[in-house]
């Protein structure tokens, strides 16, 4: 029997999920291409049914989260006026610092318990920030602590460069998801339009009404998809399910979690899903989550893929650019 069509398996698809399924990576550059379309289509269960889904096998060592923990612990515990030294809005391209509150991704909360440090793609060994492989707004050079944190940026970087190859990993994995050529995202995605937050969420307590501020507010994610790496054992993230039900996704020893956003629910026909998910900390402790969101170029025009759409399943997005999407996305939350 022949595979089901991506609208055959849309018109099944089982969106009340109850959990986020975990899918071992090992296969992913198998030289076998039987095993690569199997695990393509694992993650194509994924995509379809829950947006969400867990990845094990992705060879990042864990010295390598270690070390980025460490860092992100120390400029955190920096006096606030320092920290603001590298505030976003001071930056043409809204890179480095933002404080409490600072953010709202859900319009109807009245700010995101979070602070945040945003970086894009820099080469590891350049000694002094080089222009940013792709930003919306103005170009520019990331920002970084100097004075008495000499490691952030090097611990920063290792991680993203480990995370950006975990990444490039999945463009091919998706686009044989989609039923596309392995490489019909090689040339969309040249400039790494790829933008790091290392995240921090204070402790939550009861006194805050939790329908008006969380660590971050339901949204959903802008780019094609995230790679989302949570500190082990506190439970904060929740992802709704079609029933309107929160299903907590907890750090899971070994893994990262990646879910997709609007990019490809647009490439895609909501086919794929951009998930709405949320993060609370009440854990009583600090928690530290770091996404890696990866868009295409941004002047990548978002078209429905071919097999998306149909007389019954009609395009639903205007067709815009990946930039322009982005931008608009920015102004409504942080205002940018
Ligand atoms: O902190 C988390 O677990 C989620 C963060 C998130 O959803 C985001 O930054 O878009
Ligand atoms: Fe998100």
């Amino acid at each position: 029997m022949s595979e089901p069509s991506l609208l055959e398996q849309a018109a099944q698809s089982r969106t009340a999920f109850d959990s986020v399924p975990i899918i071992d990576l090992t296969n992913a550059t198998s030289p076998d291409p039987a095993l690569r379309r199997q695990l393509a289509a694992e993650i194509r269960d994924a995509c379809i049914n829950v947006g969400f889904f867990y990845v094990r096998n992705h060879d990042i060592p864990d010295a390598c989260f270690a070390d980025v923990l460490a860092a992100m612990k120390s400029f955190y515990g920096l006096p606030i006026e320092k920290k603001m030294e590298l505030e976003n809005k001071k930056q043409v391209n809204f890179m480095g610092y933002s404080p409490l509150l600072s953010g709202n991704n859900d319009p109807s909360n009245s700010g995101d318990l979070q602070e945040g440090f945003e970086f894009g793609y820099e080469a590891l060994e350049n000694s002094t920030a080089s222009e940013l492989g792709n930003t919306i707004i103005g170009g520019g050079k990331n920002v970084w602590p100097t004075d008495g944190l000499p490691q952030f940026r090097e611990s920063a970087l290792k991680y993203y460069h480990a995370a950006l190859s975990v990444g490039r990993r999945m463009f091919p994995l998706f686009a044989l998801a989609l039923g596309l050529e392995e490489n019909f995202f090689e040339d969309k995605t040249r400039n790494s339009a790829a933008l790091m937050r290392l995240l921090y969420y204070p402790p939550q307590t009861a006194a805050i009404d939790e329908n008006k501020v969380m660590g971050i507010g339901a949204h959903t994610d802008w780019e094609c998809f995230t790679i989302l790496w949570q500190e082990p054992k506190h439970q904060a993230l929740q992802v709704l399910n079609s029933e309107k039900q929160w299903i907590s996704a907890p750090p899971i020893e070994g893994t990262l979690v990646i879910n997709l956003g609007d990019q490809f629910a647009r490439w895609t026909n909501d086919i794929f899903k951009s998930t709405v998910h949320r993060a609370i900390n009440r854990n009583g402790v600090d928690r530290y989550a770091i996404p890696l969101f990866f868009g295409t170029d941004y002047d990548v025009r978002l078209e429905p893929i071919p097999g998306c759409v149909s007389a019954e399943r009609p395009a639903k997005y205007e067709v815009i650019t990946a930039g322009d999407y982005v931008q608009s996305r920015l102004q409504a939350t942080y205002g940018h």
